[in-house]
């Protein structure tokens, strides 16, 4: 099938490269022509794994192009997806800008019947506005809207596009709905289901889903910080309760809160669309609050530690990026805790696999960027675990314990065991377990908290 991608980012180019992958001719369009010409070499703009070679397999075989030229580049499609930002407006609305503004160049250049697929993430109500959009100039039997809500995750969009657990396509237009059916046979012969609805229900579906996530991970930083209170170690409770199949095991590990570009604007979009009906929907202004507050929440602990002023100490981050494995940082919670530790004086030097170069961007000169993780802790006073990429997970403690200034290591990941922690002499905090202050040294002497907290029994 001929299809046309409009927006390149993160979901229209794994959307464009997937389709490819299945044998259709994808045509990828996008404003950014820096972009475009580093794709049609066979060069992704982001860090995701596994999509270069499927990008460089499907240019080869001419399955997949690229174009700045939205006109060209819809030519012959039977399909279009509208794979476009929708930022969070000022008042946390989702901005139906870029989505409206192409709907509306569509409708004066669109000649067949083509089907106009929404795949951005949109407030409930979209598709008829864009309907209503290129109705302006379109005659109503050339075209259908459908929406087509995507719910892969960066670092394995493209597993997550190729085997979804579930395809949900909102379209009253049978015409269209067989279209989209033929398109997604590939991936329902994998055994997963596809769901046909209404467009309404199909694109609240997208928010229910992403803010039901971000609700769980809102509600286990609350349960961890009441661990630590508590002295019960919220590792134990995650595997405790998250073993109830009514609960499942994913998505309950706390942290220093949710980031990236969907969960933050998501969840404020669905209480801007609840407030817009004059619906209190309680729960989900709370999960905003709890995750603003734990996003300070490893600040504080390194606060409490070294003193209010920080402006002595230097500190060792270790990951960046909103989650591993891939080099977004949009809304990645280090950008705020490296805010708060300059804020306090202190000197920043940060190490991240792939996430480097965005910050850099924000940041310049203001922090200093290690070429290793290791390279990071040259007399750091601290080392700060912010993202869980592997080579954290088992890194060589002596090297760091050596570099350091004190061996001393805060956690948002909850990367590391406490017992060895424990065992290789560690001052150590982490997220809903007790605290680990062994060799400290004697200028830095434990809060009177620390102590009280310390009477929990190790895991
Ligand atoms: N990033 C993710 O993991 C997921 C994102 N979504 C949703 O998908 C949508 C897109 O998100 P991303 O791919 O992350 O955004 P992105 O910012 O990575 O990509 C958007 C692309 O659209 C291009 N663009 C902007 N205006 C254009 C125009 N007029 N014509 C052609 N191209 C234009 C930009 O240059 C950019 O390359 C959003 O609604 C998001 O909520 C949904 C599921 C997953
Ligand atoms: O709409 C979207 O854009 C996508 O948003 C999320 O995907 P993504 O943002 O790529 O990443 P996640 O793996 O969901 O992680 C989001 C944030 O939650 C945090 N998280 C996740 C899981 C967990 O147990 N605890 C936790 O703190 C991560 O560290 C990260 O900051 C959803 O998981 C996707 O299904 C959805 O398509």
């Amino acid at each position: 099938m001929q299809l046309a991608i409009i927006g390149t980012g993160y979901v229209g180019l794994v959307t464009g490269t997937c389709f490819a992958e299945t044998g259709n001719n994808v045509m990828c369009i996008d404003i950014d022509e820096n972009k475009v010409n580093k794709l049609k070499q066979g060069k992704t703009p982001i860090y995701e794994p596994g999509l270069e070679v499927l990008l460089e397999r499907n240019i080869k075989e001419n399955r997949l192009q690229f174009t700045t030229d939205i006109n060209t580049g819809i030519s012959g499609a039977k399909v279009i997806f509208l794979a476009l930002p929708t930022p969070p407006g000022k008042d946390g609305s989702a901005d139906l800008q870029y989505v409206l503004d192409v709907a509306a160049a569509l409708s004066k250049i669109i000649t067949t019947y083509t089907v106009i697929v929404n795949k951005s993430t949109v407030p409930v109500g979209t598709a008829e506005k864009v309907h209503a959009v290129l109705s302006q100039h379109l005659d109503p039997s050339l075209f259908d809207v459908v929406s087509n809500p995507e719910f892969l995750r960066e670092g394995v969009a493209v597993e997550d596009f190729l085997k979804p657990d579930r395809i949900v396509i909102g379209t009253e237009s049978e015409k269209a709905k067989k279209v989209m059916d033929e398109l997604y046979q590939p991936y329902i012969r994998q055994g997963n289901p596809i769901y046909f609805m209404d467009p309404r229900s199909s694109e609240m579906t997208k928010y229910a889903a992403n803010s039901y996530l971000a609700m769980r991970i809102s509600f286990m930083n609350e349960m961890a910080n009441l661990c630590e209170r508590a002295g019960a170690n919220v590792d134990w409770v995650r595997i405790g309760m998250g073993s109830d199949s009514r609960i499942g095991k994913r998505f309950l590990f706390p942290g220093i809160g949710y980031g990236g570009s969907c969960f933050p604007k998501d969840v404020k979009a669905l209480a801007f669309t609840a407030q817009e009906m004059d619906y209190d929907y309680a729960i989900i202004n709370t999960v905003m609050q709890v995750n603003d507050r734990q996003k300070l929440i490893l600040g504080q602990k390194v606060r409490n530690y070294f003193g209010s002023d920080l402006s002595t100490f230097k500190f060792a981050l270790w990951g960046l990026a909103f989650k591993p494995e891939t080099d977004d940082i949009r809304d990645a919670p280090a950008l705020d805790l490296i805010n708060e530790l300059l804020a306090a004086g202190a000197s920043v030097t940060v190490f991240d696999p792939e996430a480097m170069e965005n910050v850099k961007q924000i940041f310049g000169n203001k922090i200093q960027y290690a070429e290793s993780q290791y390279a990071a802790l040259t007399d750091a006073h601290a080392l700060i675990v912010v993202t869980e990429w592997s080579e954290f997970r088992n890194p060589d403690f002596d090297r760091i314990a050596t570099a350091l200034v004190h061996p001393c290591i805060f956690d948002g990941r909850n990367v590391y065991s406490l017992e060895k922690m424990n065992e290789l002499g560690f001052y150590y905090e982490s997220i809903g377990r007790k605290t680990i202050h062994k060799h400290v040294h004697d200028t830095l002497a434990m809060p009177q908290n620390e102590i009280i907290r310390e009477r929990g029994t190790l895991d």
